[in-house]
C-alpha cells in the first residue's frame, strides 16, 4: 500500500506540469518555435479509403498551405485492399507501401509494422502518429501533439487524451463507450505493473508524436501491441517526465468488433508479458492460441502471437558496418 501511495503521488506531481490542451498550443507559435526542425506526420493505414483522404487534406490545407508546420504526410499502405493508395495520393500524401520499405527484411504484420516502416521512410527530427481511420480530425491533433517537443527539450514523447464515445453502426453514440480495450485490459495492467504510467488516460490512443532519435532506440512491436510496447520502454529509457500528453478533446474512429478486439487484447496481454519477462518479473511463456466462438456457432483457434521489430537505429548501425 505503502508503494502504492508513493506511486499514486509521484504520477499526480508529473500531470499538472505534462498535461496541457491543443489549445495552449497556437500554430503561429508554433510556427516561431520551430526553427529548423523538421516534422514528418506519418498515418498508417489498412483499408481506409473513406477516411484517409480527408485527414491528409485537412494535414496539407491547415498544416502545410496555410502554415508551414509539417515538412512531410507519409501514408503507409498497409496491405490495403481497397482504394486507400489512390485516395492518400489525390489528397497529397506521399504513400509507401509497407512491404515496399526496407524490403530486404522478411515483411513482418500488422499495425506496428506499418508504424515502423513509417519511421524509416521519413527523415522529420519529430515523427507524429495519426491514425487514418478517424472521423474527428482536426489540424489541432498534429499542432496539440508537437506543442511539448517544439517548446520543451526535455519533452521526447507525447501522448494524445481525448474523450472517446462509442458510436454504433446506427449512428448512436454512447458516451465514454470508445476505448475498449483501453479500459478492460490497458489501464489495468498499467496500474498493476506499470503505476508511474496510470496518469496517461489513454496509453491505447492512435495518435501521438515523439523525437526521432527516441523513437529510432526502441523496438516496435507488430499488430496491436505497438502502443503498450512503446509506453512501455520508453518509461524505460526516457522515464515519465519525458513524456507529456495533451488534451485533443473528442475522438471517434471506425470500431472494429469484440472478436477482432478480443484478439488485440490478447496481443497487448502477451505484450505486457514479454516487458515482465524481460524485466525479470515474470518467468512462465504463456501460450499464445485463443479459441474464439462465432456468432454462428463454431470456434477458432486465432494466433496471437506479436512479434517486434528491433530499435531501428541498430539496423543502420549494422547496415553502416556493413
Ligand atoms: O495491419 C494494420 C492494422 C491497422 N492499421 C491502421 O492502424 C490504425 C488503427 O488501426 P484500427 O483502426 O484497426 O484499430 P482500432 O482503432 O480499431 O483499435 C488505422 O489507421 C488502421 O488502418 C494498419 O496500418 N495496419
Ligand atoms: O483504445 C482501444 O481500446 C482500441 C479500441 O477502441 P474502441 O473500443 O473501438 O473505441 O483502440 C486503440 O487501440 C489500438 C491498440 O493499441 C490502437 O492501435 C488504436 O490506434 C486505438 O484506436
Amino acid at each position: 500500500m505503502e508503494t502504492d501511495l508513493r506511486t499514486l503521488a509521484r504520477v499526480k506531481e508529473w500531470y499538472g506540469p505534462h498535461s496541457s490542451t491543443a489549445a495552449e498550443w497556437p500554430v503561429d507559435a508554433l510556427i516561431l518555435a520551430k526553427g529548423t526542425t523538421t516534422i514528418s506526420v506519418v498515418l498508417p493505414a489498412r483499408d481506409e479509403e473513406s477516411t484517409v483522404g480527408d485527414i491528409v487534406r485537412v494535414i496539407r490545407r491547415d498544416l502545410v498551405e496555410r502554415a508551414p508546420l509539417v515538412d512531410e504526410i507519409l501514408v503507409v499502405d498497409s496491405n490495403s485492399t481497397d482504394a486507400t493508395a489512390e485516395r492518400a495520393r489525390e489528397a497529397g500524401a506521399r504513400v509507401v507501401a509497407q512491404n515496399a520499405v526496407l524490403s530486404h527484411l522478411p515483411p513482418l504484420t500488422g499495425k506496428g509494422e506499418a508504424l515502423w516502416k513509417g519511421l524509416a521512410a521519413t527523415t522529420g527530427d519529430i515523427v507524429v502518429y495519426i491514425d487514418a481511420d478517424l472521423r474527428s480530425f482536426g489540424a489541432h491533433y498534429v499542432s496539440g501533439l508537437v506543442g511539448p517537443l517544439l517548446t520543451n527539450s526535455d519533452i521526447h514523447f507525447v501522448k494524445a487524451t481525448y474523450e472517446r464515445p462509442y458510436v454504433g453502426a446506427d449512428g448512436s453514440v454512447q458516451p465514454g463507450g470508445g476505448g475498449r480495450v483501453t479500459e478492460l485490459v490497458a489501464r489495468p495492467l498499467i496500474n498493476l505493473f506499470w503505476p508511474e504510467l496510470a496518469g496517461i488516460a489513454q496509453p491505447l490512443g492512435g495518435e501521438y508524436a515523439g523525437r526521432r532519435s527516441v523513437l529510432e532506440a526502441v523496438p516496435f512491436v507488430t499488430e496491436y501491441g505497438v502502443e503498450f510496447g512503446l509506453l512501455v520502454d520508453l518509461l524505460e529509457l526516457v522515464g515519465l517526465d519525458a513524456m507529456a500528453q495533451v488534451d485533443l478533446g473528442y475522438r471517434t474512429h471506425t470500431h472494429q468488433s469484440m472478436t477482432a478486439l478480443g484478439r488485440m487484447a490478447g496481443q497487448i496481454m502477451l505484450t505486457a508479458w514479454s516487458r515482465l519477462q524481460r524485466q525479470g518479473r515474470v518467468s512462465e511463456t504463456p501460450a499464445r492460441t485463443m479459441l474464439q466462438f462465432g456468432l454462428e456457432g463454431g470456434a477458432d483457434v486465432v494466433d496471437l502471437a506479436v512479434d517486434e521489430r528491433p530499435p531501428l537505429a541498430s539496423l543502420v548501425l549494422e547496415e553502416d558496418v556493413a
